[in-house]
């Protein structure tokens, strides 16, 4: 059964020179995984706490007061095969996929050295076959992306790249930090959509971490909202959108721009014609739309495309296009 990540009544405090402190996190319990696969949007401004918790999460920050749980058991308790297991099931996709990878090194070597690291494959060819499926399933090609160098390639390839090397791994769960902030719009629908579908498709928890609560609301099922490291308020993402308990997450949303001016953000009109939230270059637009997680099934032939349908069609043809562009020499 899928294990759960959790950390239970965390504070994390830093030293802020002299005898100053400041507190990242208050009293922060949160879990992922399990049974039902789903992705929660951890949601924040700048200096929220929002990376720390990741951090946390990773094993990367010890916690000052509280532990961080890997199927039950502190991942800080020196127990070695809990460690592996933790290493390979929990991944990251972090915000700029540029400071990931090493100059140096062609694309190859950062997909293949965790494949040999953690024995997952026997030979060249099967990593190598592992690796062309994987890019494959992230709209890469692997004739356009393998023996490249990272500055050869785009933001958004080399975003997805990142995604690929985490998908490699088989995990259970992935972090994901800001992943969509350093990309453009259209690739920014492109990457959630990707995530999306690696919750429903691949059974994968997902934590996102972001300061957008438009693309919280599109992807995640339940949403945290953060501010000043205390969890303000947390719930299904209907209700804390629709129906916010605390005058903080209500700022948060009357915050959020609109694509028209004289046009609030109104999430009640779940019914109308998405066309008009595709702007004329078929990025899909990020606002208004429908969330994706309310597509519950595919189109069935002969099924008439409900508005969601259409905008996630919508995004596989984005997807499709970015996939198509070829990486300038
Ligand atoms: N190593 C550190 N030492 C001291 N203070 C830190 C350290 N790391 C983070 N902080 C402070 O902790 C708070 C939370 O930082 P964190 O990076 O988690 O916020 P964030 O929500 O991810 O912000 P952003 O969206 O700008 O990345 C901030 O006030 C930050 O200055």
């Amino acid at each position: 059964m899928a294990k759960i990540l959790e950390v239970r009544d965390t504070d994390v405090v830093f030293s802020a020179g002299g005898s100053q402190e400041k507190k990242a996190l208050s009293n922060i319990s949160l879990a992922v995984g399990g049974k039902r696969p789903t992705i929660t949007a951890v949601v924040g401004e700048s200096g929220s706490g929002k990376t720390t918790l990741i951090r946390l999460l990773l094993g990367f920050q010890q916690p000052t007061r509280g532990s961080v749980l890997y199927d039950g058991k502190p991942i800080a308790s020196g127990d070695h095969a809990l460690l592996a297991s933790f290493r390979r099931e929990v991944q990251a996709i972090f915000q700029d996929p540029f400071d990931v990878f090493n100059p140096f090194y062609r694309i190859d070597h950062p997909l293949l050295t965790p494949l040999k690291l953690f024995g997952l494959v026997k030979s060249r060819d099967e990593a190598y076959a592992r690796i062309e499926r994987t890019l494959e399933s992230v709209g890469l090609k692997p004739s356009e992306t393998l023996g490249k160098y990272p500055h050869q390639l785009s933001g958004g390839q080399r975003q997805r790249v990142m995604i690929a090397r985490a998908l490699l791994l088989d995990p259970a769960i992935i972090l994901a930090d800001e992943p969509v902030s350093m990309v453009d719009a259209s690739l920014r629908s492109t990457i959630l959509a990707i995530l999306y579908e690696m919750n429903r498709d691949l059974g994968i928890s997902l934590i996102y971490v972001t300061h957008d609560l438009t693309t919280a609301y599109q992807v995640a099922d339940s949403i945290v909202v953060l501010h000043g490291g205390h969890v303000m308020e947390v719930g299904p993402a209907e209700d804390v959108i629709h129906r916010p308990a605390h005058p903080y997450t209500r700022a948060l949303i009357e915050a959020v721009p609109s694509p028209d001016p004289d046009k609030p953000w109104n999430l009640d009109e779940q019914t109308a014609s998405p066309e008009r939230y595709l702007p004329a270059d078929g990025a899909v637009g990020l606002y208004q739309i429908e969330p994706l997680r309310a597509i519950a099934a595919p189109l069935r032939a002969g099924e008439a495309p409900t508005s969601a349908a259409a905008i996630q069609l919508a995004i596989s043809a984005e997807r499709d296009r970015a996939a198509s562009l070829t990486v300038p020499a």
